[in-house]
Protein backbone atom coordinates (compact mmCIF):
# COMPACT_ATOMS: atom_id res chain seq x y z
CA UNK A 1 0.00 0.00 0.00
CA UNK A 2 1.38 3.35 -1.27
CA UNK A 3 0.78 6.43 1.40
CA UNK A 4 -0.25 8.34 -1.30
CA UNK A 5 -3.28 7.96 -3.53
CA UNK A 6 -4.94 10.01 -6.35
CA UNK A 7 -8.20 9.10 -6.21
CA UNK A 8 -8.99 9.94 -10.21
CA UNK A 9 -8.83 7.57 -13.27
CA UNK A 10 -7.45 10.72 -15.41
CA UNK A 11 -4.57 9.99 -17.22
CA UNK A 12 -3.57 13.99 -16.74
CA UNK A 13 -3.95 14.20 -13.51
CA UNK A 14 -1.36 11.00 -13.10
CA UNK A 15 0.87 12.56 -15.14
CA UNK A 16 0.83 15.97 -13.75
CA UNK A 17 1.26 14.34 -9.79
CA UNK A 18 4.46 12.21 -11.06
CA UNK A 19 5.93 15.85 -11.30
CA UNK A 20 5.96 15.93 -7.57
CA UNK A 21 8.40 12.94 -7.77
CA UNK A 22 7.05 10.93 -5.04
CA UNK A 23 5.34 7.74 -5.48
CA UNK A 24 1.81 7.24 -5.53
CA UNK A 25 -0.82 4.75 -6.45
CA UNK A 26 -4.35 5.67 -8.19
CA UNK A 27 -7.85 4.41 -7.45
CA UNK A 28 -10.96 5.52 -9.31
CA UNK A 29 -13.42 7.36 -7.03
CA UNK A 30 -16.75 6.28 -7.95
CA UNK A 31 -18.92 8.85 -6.66
CA UNK A 32 -21.73 10.89 -8.08
CA UNK A 33 -20.81 14.06 -9.55
CA UNK A 34 -24.25 16.48 -9.68
CA UNK A 35 -23.91 19.29 -7.22
CA UNK A 36 -26.34 22.05 -6.19
CA UNK A 37 -26.85 24.33 -8.87
CA UNK A 38 -26.83 27.25 -6.23
CA UNK A 39 -23.01 26.33 -5.37
CA UNK A 40 -20.89 28.78 -7.32
CA UNK A 41 -17.98 27.18 -9.29
CA UNK A 42 -14.98 27.07 -6.64
CA UNK A 43 -17.81 25.30 -3.97
CA UNK A 44 -18.62 23.00 -6.53
CA UNK A 45 -15.14 21.85 -7.80
CA UNK A 46 -13.84 21.95 -4.04
CA UNK A 47 -17.11 20.12 -3.00
CA UNK A 48 -16.78 17.37 -5.78
CA UNK A 49 -12.31 16.54 -5.12
CA UNK A 50 -13.72 16.35 -1.25
CA UNK A 51 -16.33 13.34 -2.23
CA UNK A 52 -13.47 12.05 -4.60
CA UNK A 53 -10.91 12.12 -1.96
CA UNK A 54 -13.34 11.22 0.37
CA UNK A 55 -14.66 7.90 -0.86
CA UNK A 56 -11.22 6.75 -1.52
CA UNK A 57 -9.93 7.79 1.65
CA UNK A 58 -12.67 6.06 3.83
CA UNK A 59 -11.46 2.51 2.31
CA UNK A 60 -7.75 3.74 3.33
CA UNK A 61 -7.54 5.50 6.54
CA UNK A 62 -3.38 4.85 6.90
CA UNK A 63 -2.87 6.86 3.66
CA UNK A 64 -2.83 10.60 2.02
CA UNK A 65 -5.41 11.15 -0.72
CA UNK A 66 -6.03 13.37 -3.28
CA UNK A 67 -8.83 14.36 -5.20
CA UNK A 68 -9.69 17.05 -8.26
CA UNK A 69 -12.53 18.46 -10.29
CA UNK A 70 -12.41 20.47 -13.22
CA UNK A 71 -15.26 22.72 -14.85
CA UNK A 72 -15.58 25.28 -17.18
CA UNK A 73 -17.80 28.09 -16.20
CA UNK A 74 -18.72 30.97 -19.17
CA UNK A 75 -21.23 33.59 -18.70
CA UNK A 76 -22.44 32.00 -15.42
CA UNK A 77 -23.26 28.58 -16.96
CA UNK A 78 -21.16 25.97 -15.86
CA UNK A 79 -20.25 23.15 -18.67
CA UNK A 80 -18.63 19.62 -17.75
CA UNK A 81 -18.00 17.06 -20.32
CA UNK A 82 -20.01 16.61 -23.55
CA UNK A 83 -22.86 14.01 -23.44
CA UNK A 84 -21.75 13.65 -27.58
CA UNK A 85 -20.59 14.81 -30.78
CA UNK A 86 -22.86 17.84 -31.24
CA UNK A 87 -22.91 18.82 -27.28
CA UNK A 88 -19.02 19.23 -28.18
CA UNK A 89 -19.92 20.71 -31.08
CA UNK A 90 -22.32 23.78 -29.25
CA UNK A 91 -19.84 24.34 -26.42
CA UNK A 92 -16.90 24.73 -28.62
CA UNK A 93 -18.96 27.44 -30.76
CA UNK A 94 -20.41 28.79 -27.23
CA UNK A 95 -16.36 29.47 -26.11
CA UNK A 96 -15.46 30.92 -29.78
CA UNK A 97 -13.97 34.32 -29.60
CA UNK A 98 -14.69 34.37 -25.97
CA UNK A 99 -13.05 34.29 -22.67
CA UNK A 100 -14.17 31.69 -20.28
CA UNK A 101 -12.84 30.30 -16.69
CA UNK A 102 -11.50 26.90 -15.95
CA UNK A 103 -11.67 26.00 -11.76
CA UNK A 104 -10.37 23.05 -10.18
CA UNK A 105 -10.87 22.10 -6.88
CA UNK A 106 -8.08 20.14 -4.88
CA UNK A 107 -9.00 17.84 -1.66
CA UNK A 108 -6.14 16.19 0.70
CA UNK A 109 -7.70 14.05 2.91
CA UNK A 110 -6.24 11.80 5.41
CA UNK A 111 -8.30 10.32 8.46
CA UNK A 112 -9.78 12.99 9.72
CA UNK A 113 -8.08 15.91 8.15
CA UNK A 114 -8.50 17.39 5.33
CA UNK A 115 -7.10 20.94 3.27
CA UNK A 116 -9.11 22.15 0.24
CA UNK A 117 -8.29 24.51 -2.30
CA UNK A 118 -9.37 25.78 -5.75
CA UNK A 119 -7.61 27.39 -8.40
CA UNK A 120 -9.16 29.52 -11.61
CA UNK A 121 -7.85 30.42 -15.10
CA UNK A 122 -8.93 32.84 -17.21
CA UNK A 123 -9.10 31.35 -21.06
CA UNK A 124 -9.59 33.30 -24.36
CA UNK A 125 -10.28 31.48 -27.49
CA UNK A 126 -10.15 32.72 -30.85
CA UNK A 127 -13.06 32.78 -32.80
CA UNK A 128 -13.54 29.78 -34.76
CA UNK A 129 -14.62 28.87 -37.88
CA UNK A 130 -17.63 25.42 -38.55
CA UNK A 131 -14.43 24.55 -40.37
CA UNK A 132 -12.09 24.59 -37.27
CA UNK A 133 -14.95 23.34 -34.62
CA UNK A 134 -15.37 20.50 -37.24
CA UNK A 135 -11.83 19.73 -37.58
CA UNK A 136 -11.14 19.85 -33.79
CA UNK A 137 -13.98 17.49 -33.55
CA UNK A 138 -12.47 15.05 -35.56
CA UNK A 139 -9.54 14.81 -33.51
CA UNK A 140 -11.56 13.04 -30.53
CA UNK A 141 -10.25 14.71 -28.28
CA UNK A 142 -12.95 16.70 -27.15
CA UNK A 143 -15.37 13.88 -25.47
CA UNK A 144 -13.91 13.29 -22.15
CA UNK A 145 -12.51 16.96 -21.03
CA UNK A 146 -14.77 19.54 -19.47
CA UNK A 147 -15.35 22.70 -21.81
CA UNK A 148 -14.98 20.05 -24.74
CA UNK A 149 -11.09 20.87 -25.43
CA UNK A 150 -8.08 19.92 -24.05
CA UNK A 151 -5.25 22.69 -23.90
CA UNK A 152 -2.23 20.22 -23.68
CA UNK A 153 -3.20 18.71 -26.84
CA UNK A 154 -4.67 19.56 -30.29
CA UNK A 155 -6.85 22.08 -28.65
CA UNK A 156 -4.03 24.58 -27.54
CA UNK A 157 -4.81 26.07 -31.52
CA UNK A 158 -8.03 27.24 -29.97
CA UNK A 159 -6.67 29.31 -27.27
CA UNK A 160 -5.74 33.26 -27.78
CA UNK A 161 -4.24 33.58 -24.41
CA UNK A 162 -4.49 32.27 -20.44
CA UNK A 163 -4.11 34.32 -17.06
CA UNK A 164 -3.15 32.09 -14.41
CA UNK A 165 -2.26 28.46 -13.84
CA UNK A 166 -1.87 26.58 -17.01
CA UNK A 167 -2.06 23.12 -15.22
CA UNK A 168 -5.44 24.09 -13.36
CA UNK A 169 -6.97 23.65 -17.52
CA UNK A 170 -5.33 20.38 -17.28
CA UNK A 171 -6.73 19.20 -14.80
CA UNK A 172 -4.09 19.80 -11.76
CA UNK A 173 -2.56 22.61 -10.11
CA UNK A 174 0.39 20.84 -9.30
CA UNK A 175 2.56 23.90 -8.03
CA UNK A 176 -0.05 24.51 -5.32
CA UNK A 177 -0.91 21.35 -4.68
CA UNK A 178 2.90 20.47 -3.78
CA UNK A 179 2.72 23.57 -1.40
CA UNK A 180 -0.56 22.26 0.12
CA UNK A 181 0.86 18.73 0.79
CA UNK A 182 3.68 19.83 2.51
CA UNK A 183 1.57 22.22 4.77
CA UNK A 184 -0.69 19.35 5.40
CA UNK A 185 2.29 16.81 5.80
CA UNK A 186 3.61 19.05 8.55
CA UNK A 187 0.35 19.84 10.00
CA UNK A 188 0.01 16.20 10.47
CA UNK A 189 3.45 15.80 12.22
C1 LIG B 1 -10.47 22.31 -20.03
C2 LIG B 1 -9.68 21.04 -20.01
C3 LIG B 1 -10.14 19.92 -19.28
N1 LIG B 1 -9.41 18.77 -19.26
C4 LIG B 1 -9.87 17.58 -18.48
C5 LIG B 1 -9.34 17.55 -17.04
C6 LIG B 1 -10.23 16.51 -16.41
O1 LIG B 1 -9.64 15.22 -16.58
C7 LIG B 1 -11.52 16.61 -17.22
C8 LIG B 1 -12.62 17.15 -16.35
O2 LIG B 1 -13.31 16.10 -15.72
P1 LIG B 1 -13.27 15.77 -14.17
O3 LIG B 1 -14.65 15.25 -13.81
O4 LIG B 1 -12.72 16.89 -13.37
O5 LIG B 1 -12.21 14.55 -14.05
P2 LIG B 1 -12.19 13.10 -14.71
O6 LIG B 1 -13.56 12.49 -14.71
O7 LIG B 1 -11.48 13.18 -16.04
O8 LIG B 1 -11.24 12.29 -13.75
P3 LIG B 1 -11.47 11.84 -12.20
O9 LIG B 1 -12.83 12.30 -11.75
O10 LIG B 1 -11.36 10.35 -12.19
O11 LIG B 1 -10.34 12.51 -11.47
O12 LIG B 1 -11.26 17.48 -18.31
C9 LIG B 1 -8.22 18.67 -19.96
O13 LIG B 1 -7.57 17.62 -19.94
N2 LIG B 1 -7.76 19.75 -20.65
C10 LIG B 1 -8.43 20.93 -20.72
O14 LIG B 1 -7.96 21.88 -21.37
Amino acid sequence: MHPLILASSSPRRKELLQFLHVPFQTIHANVDENFDPNLTAEEAVRELAVRKAAAVALEHKDSCVIGADTVVVVDGEFIGKPADRSAAKQTLQILSGRTHYVYTGVAIIQDKNQAVFAEKTEVSFWRLSDEEIEAYLETGEPFDKAGSYGIQGYGSLLVKEITGDYYTVVGLPVSRLARELKAFQRQKL
